[in-house]
């Protein structure tokens, strides 16, 4: 059975920098083939225009909003999408900023050979303060952000240092999902999309699995090989509940029978899928989550949480 590609759902107020984070990704996709479906609030196109991609990987759903009155041609696009010759590694959907991403869930998951990665929604560090409380919008702009994995707190160059923390703090406070600063759409590709198997990507040697490469110290970052049989399920749920800010892991593993099974996490949301037919080697897993200074410990326990049989010594091979 191919496996369901991942869908990861953008969203964020009007002006949040949803689109500058795409075009921000884009520059970075490296080989993944990323097919974007962005929706315009009005019956004009422009957010397609804004996106710096190949005409035949951007879809435009115009006239309305996407969570609301685009059911079925979202449908039909991810149709399309799924029909194409070469396979997507991921969609993204660029909702409209006035858009409810959770509304969105429902349509994905009725698109066979679609999975939804995650919703990561956008706060302006200037405004979203004053957006959630206000008489009109406030309701919007707070249920975007009840329904992220994921929030990247944009625009973080405009406040000062001081009402920068206070608005963290503030969000802090009223989001279940781990906050991410960004400024310019900066976020490395890893944490909206993972690292993907591709059918010409040569099979990871043993021992020789890599850390991402764009190391940061805004970030940690740990890439395991994993040895043994693992429960993917018990696996991701553990991930995703993780005390450190995980933002985003990725991982193959191998049941009892050696099948394996891919495990996606983006914040606290995680689900799992039989891996691509092409998938080879054994199993590892890679974590991208905020701050520095390694949680390798935690991650161990989430993984011993999932081992199937105890292992032999130790489950894992390597960690950089
Ligand atoms: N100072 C600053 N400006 C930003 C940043 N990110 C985006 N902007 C600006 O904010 C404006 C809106 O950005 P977009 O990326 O178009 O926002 P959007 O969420 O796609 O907007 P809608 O399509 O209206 O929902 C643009 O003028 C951007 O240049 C940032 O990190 N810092």
């Amino acid at each position: 059975m191919a496996s369901p590609c991942p869908v990861t759902i953008l969203g964020g107020y009007l002006g949040a920098g949803k689109t500058t984070l795409i075009n921000r990704l884009l520059r970075q996709a490296d080989r993944r083939r990323l097919a974007i479906i962005v929706n315009d609030f009005g019956e004009i196109a422009i957010d397609a225009d804004l996106i710096e991609a190949r005409t035949r990987d951007t879809i435009s759903i115009a006239g309305g909003c996407v969570c609301c009155a685009f059911g079925n041609d979202l449908l039909d696009t991810l149709r399309t999408l799924r029909d194409a010759a070469e396979p997507f590694d991921h969609v993204l959907i660029e909702t409209s900023g006035v858009a409810l991403p959770r509304n969105l869930l429902a349509t994905v998951s009725l698109a066979p050979g679609f999975q939804v990665a995650g919703i990561v929604v956008l706060a302006d560090a200037d405004g979203i303060r004053r957006l959630a409380g206000d008489a009109y919008v406030g309701d919007t702009v707070r249920a975007q952000l009840d329904a992220a994995d994921l929030v990247l707190l944009s625009k973080c160059d405009l406040p000062g240092a001081e009402a920068l923390d206070e608005v963290e703090q503030w969000l802090g406070a009223r989001v279940r999902a781990p906050i991410l600063r960004t400024s310019a759409g900066d976020v490395p590709p890893e944490v909206l999309l993972g690292e993907h198997e591709r059918a010409s990507d040569p099979a990871p040697r043993q021992g020789a699995w890599r850390p991402f490469a764009h190391a940061d110290a805004r970030y940690g970052s740990a890439a395991l090989q994993i040895d043994g049989p693992l429960d993917a399920q018990r696996l991701g749920a553990a991930l995703a509940q993780l005390p450190v800010a995980l933002l985003r892991a990725k991982g193959l593993v191998a049941d009892a029978s050696g099948a394996l099974h891919a495990v996606q996490v983006v914040g606290r949301r995680w689900n799992t899928a039989p891996a691509p037919a092409h998938a080879r080697g054994g199993g590892r897993l890679v974590a991208i989550w905020a701050g520095s200074g390694t949680d390798r410990d935690t991650l161990l326990a989430a993984i011993g949480a999932a081992r199937i049989v105890p292992a032999p010594a130790s489950p894992i091979r390597s960690v950089s």
